[in-house]
Formats: structure tokens, C-alpha cells, sequence
């Protein structure tokens, strides 16, 4: 039996990828998907996966779009709107695209209007001799913006990868759960309709006619 009202219904997350040129955003959603590491991709191709799987026994359609550099420059606003989540990538071996990163972030927040759902990845974490940011950043980064954060290496693999999409499916799932729940009054707007109710009652008992 699933959580989501027993109808056995898909729930669907829309996943952006984000972060500086080259720090293996479509290596990660290649390994991810497919299990395997692609040494080389086309750096101008902008694709969105179609992608079903279950996640915490829920049948989950997750939607992945794989961005390039013109493109989301082209279409940022639009892809920012799509999107349920983001995962923000920076390479630990280049410290501009963790300087990235940060103002990716934040322009996505400022479009949005919200704290953005997402999950920051330190990747490249293979070229142990080339780490320019330590994990000790990232961790700090990722606590100030509330978020999980993860270090992975598209090229060795590992459960990291499959771990950091499933937890922002998680992460968008909670919300949208949050945004659909019917809002409860504030306890102060239902003590004052007690109090103008009783107020309107011994009013008229004090006007009415003896
Ligand atoms: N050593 C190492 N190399 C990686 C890793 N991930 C990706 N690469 C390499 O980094 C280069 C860029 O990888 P892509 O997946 O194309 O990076 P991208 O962020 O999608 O690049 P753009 O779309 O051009 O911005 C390629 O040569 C990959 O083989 C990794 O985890 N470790």
C-alpha cells in the first residue's frame, strides 16, 4: 500500500541541473540513469529524461533536465518556473564553479520568490591531489542554505549519486505535501469569532425588549 492515497498514482518531480561549464552535470544524470560513465558528452546538448522509478515504495515520474550553457542563459526564467528542485553542481577540483554556485543560487531564489528546493554536489571527488574546495565548504554551504549536501564522483560511481536525487525528490514531495494541505486558521482569528459571537449575543439580550 502507498502513502499517496493508495491510488498507486506516480508522484512527479521536476529536477533542474545546474552549475559552472564542465563540472560533470551530464556525467552525473548519465550515471544516474543509465549506470555508466560517459567520458565525453556534447557540451551543446540541452536534454530533458524521462525517467520512472520508486523511491521509499512510491512509484515516482521524475522529470530531469540536463542544462548547457547558452541555453540556460537563453531560457533561465522559464526552466527556473518548471522546475520543482535543483541540483546545484560544482566541481571540488575548480573553485570558480563553486563561486558559481552561490550566485546561481541566489538568482534562483530571487525568481522563484522562495528558499528554492535543492541539493548542493561537490563533484569530481576522484582527483583526490586536484581538490581545491574542501568538504568542510560544501558542508557549510549547504547548512546555511538548509539543504542536503553531497560529494560524488561521476566517473567512479557510487550510491551518492542515486542518493542525492532521491533525497530531493523527498525534499519536493514534503512541499508540495505542505502546499496542498488545506491552511488551519490562526488560533487568534478563532478566538475572535468566539469573542464577536458572545459579544453580538449579549448585546441583543441587553437591547431586546422586556
Ligand atoms: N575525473 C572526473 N572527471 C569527470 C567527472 N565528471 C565529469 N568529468 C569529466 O568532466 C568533463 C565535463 O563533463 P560533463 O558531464 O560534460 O560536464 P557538464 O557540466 O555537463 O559540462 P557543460 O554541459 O559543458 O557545462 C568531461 O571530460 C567528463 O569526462 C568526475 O566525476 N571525475
Amino acid at each position: 500500500m502507498t502513502s499517496n492515497g493508495g491510488k498507486n498514482k506516480a508522484v512527479e518531480s521536476k529536477i533542474c541541473i545546474l552549475g559552472g561549464p564542465g563540472v560533470g552535470k551530464s556525467a552525473l544524470v548519465v550515471r544516474f540513469l543509465t549506470r555508466r560513465f560517459i567520458w565525453e558528452y556534447d557540451p551543446t546538448l540541452e536534454c530533458t529524461y524521462k525517467h520512472q522509478t520508486t523511491i521509499d515504495d512510491e512509484p515516482v515520474a521524475m522529470e530531469i533536465l540536463d542544462t548547457a550553457g547558452q541555453e540556460w542563459t537563453l531560457h533561465r526564467e522559464g526552466h527556473v518556473r518548471w522546475a520543482d528542485g535543483f541540483v546545484l553542481v560544482y566541481a571540488v577540483n575548480d573553485r570558480n564553479s563553486f563561486e558559481e554556485v552561490v550566485n546561481i543560487k541566489q538568482s534562483l531564489d530571487e525568481i522563484k520568490k522562495t528558499n528554492v528546493q535543492c541539493v548542493l554536489v561537490g563533484n569530481k571527488i576522484d582527483l583526490l591531489h586536484e581538490v581545491r574546495v574542501p568538504y568542510t565548504e560544501g558542508e557549510r554551504l549547504a547548512n546555511d542554505w538548509a539543504c542536503a549536501f553531497f560529494e560524488t564522483s561521476a566517473s567512479d560511481g557510487g550510491d551518492e549519486i542515486y542518493e542525492l536525487f532521491h533525497e530531493l525528490h523527498r525534499e519536493i514531495r514534503r512541499r508540495k505535501m505542505l502546499e496542498n494541505k488545506p491552511r488551519r486558521r490562526s488560533s487568534a482569528h478563532q478566538m475572535r469569532n468566539v469573542f464577536t459571537k458572545m459579544f453580538k449575543t449579549q448585546t441583543s439580550k441587553v437591547s431586546s425588549p422586556s
